[in-house]
């Protein structure tokens, strides 16, 4: 028997994956998650048991946590779009916030000693150049309520660890991409640059918008750092087996390729992928993006071992196309 992970979000685009990935490396794992963005067909079958609870509702965790005995936790819930966040910051604050609270006060409570935290490069802001690629150490201003959030939790759990029998680990993700042959990115509306391009693609959208053109880029576009999502899966097994030695009780990684790409090259690369024209126009930039977030990783490699096995985005991109291909109303079908 191996370990047993309470997964929660886990019904959620990288919950799921990460679900597979620990089913498959030999751990049993519950899934809770309160379904407002997840799916039931993305968790695995193998899993003891899918809870629909919420991380907020405290009767909800001591329910699922008096039921097992859990040797660590994940914890993937939150709302993570920063536009939105812009225009409905209390979203964030009462969902981020207090779904983290909740969940740490219950991990405490029921003497669970280990915790990955799903963290962001939203956190840092709008890092001076001299900063890229970004480091654990960068500072740290968020130029949207969302980084705020995941910022705010990360500062929690350090105190958290500091006063209680709990390590956390956070690992800051840089853009998640890609997809497992059954396990794919479905959001509702979607949001995000990679899976807009390829509806596009499948002929569900006519064209695209690309948010702004003139930032301080190459081409003038945002540059962000893809990174594929089971590689961001892999950082998250090493994490429990590290925090199950001797590890520090409170650790920080990034976690990307160091390779940033431009909104253009992202829609050109699909294009190649796809062979599908795929028109895009110009238009006004989001509300709180920064102009550039690329990862230095060197750090998780280092002191987790991790590697990134799939870092190039076109393979990245063809993995998302083969599945949304495959899947092209999402999980609805
Ligand atoms: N997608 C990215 O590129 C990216 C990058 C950096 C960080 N992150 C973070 O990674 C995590 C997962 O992202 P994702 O893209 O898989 O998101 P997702 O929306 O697909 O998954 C989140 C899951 O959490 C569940 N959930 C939300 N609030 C809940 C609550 N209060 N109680 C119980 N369940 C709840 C949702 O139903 C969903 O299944 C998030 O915390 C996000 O902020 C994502
Ligand atoms: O229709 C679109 C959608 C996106 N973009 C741009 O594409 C880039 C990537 O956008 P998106 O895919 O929405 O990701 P981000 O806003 O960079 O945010 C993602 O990556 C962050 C870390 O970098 C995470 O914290 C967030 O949760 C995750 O949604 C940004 O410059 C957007 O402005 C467009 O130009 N047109």
């Amino acid at each position: 028997m191996g370990e047993l992970v309470l997964v929660c979000g886990g019904a959620g685009y990288i919950g799921s994956i990460c679900v597979h990935e620990l089913i498959e490396t030999g751990y049993d794992v519950v899934v809770f998650d309160n379904m407002t963005k997840g799916h039931k067909d993305a968790v695995d079958s193998r899993v003891k048991e899918l809870v629909v609870g919420d991380v907020r509702n405290e009767e909800d965790l001591n329910a699922v946590l008096s039921k097992y005995s859990f040797d660590a936790c994940m914890h993937f819930c939150a709302d993570s779009l920063v536009g939105e966040s812009v225009k409905v910051p209390l979203k964030y604050y009462d969902n981020n916030m207090n779904g983290a609270i909740e969940l740490a006060k219950a991990l405490t409570r029921h003497n669970v000693g280990r915790i990955v935290f799903s963290s962001t490069a939203a956190i840092f802001g709008e890092p001076n150049p001299e900063f890229v690629p970004i480091a654990e150490n960068c500072p740290k201003e968020p130029t949207n309520p969302y980084g705020e959030t995941k910022l705010s939790i990360e500062h929690m759990l350090r105190w958290t660890t500091n006063a209680h029998d709990l390590k956390a680990t956070c690992l800051r993700y840089f853009n998640a991409a890609g997809a497992l042959p059954n396990i794919g990115e479905d959001h509702s509306p979607e949001s995000h640059l990679i899976p807009i391009v390829l509806q596009v693609a499948l002929g569900k959208r006519d064209k695209l918008a690309i948010f702004g053109d003139d930032y301080p880029t190459r081409d003038g576009t945002c540059v962000r750092d893809y990174i594929h999502v089971v590689d961001l899966a892999h950082a998250h097994i090493k994490a429990l087996e590290y925090m199950k030695d001797e590890s520090p009780k409170f650790n920080t990684f990034n976690l990307g390729t160091s390779n940033g790409l431009t909104v253009k090259e992202i829609i050109e690369t699909s294009r190649k992928v796809t062979g599908h024209p795929i028109p895009a126009d110009v238009g006004p930039r989001r509300d709180g993006d920064p102009a550039t977030l690329v990862a230095d990783s060197r750090r998780a490699q280092e002191v987790l071992g991790w590697t990134v096995r799939f870092g190039d985005v076109e393979s990245i991109i063809r993995s998302a196309w083969e599945w949304h291909q495959g899947h092209p109303d999402g999980y609805a079908q």
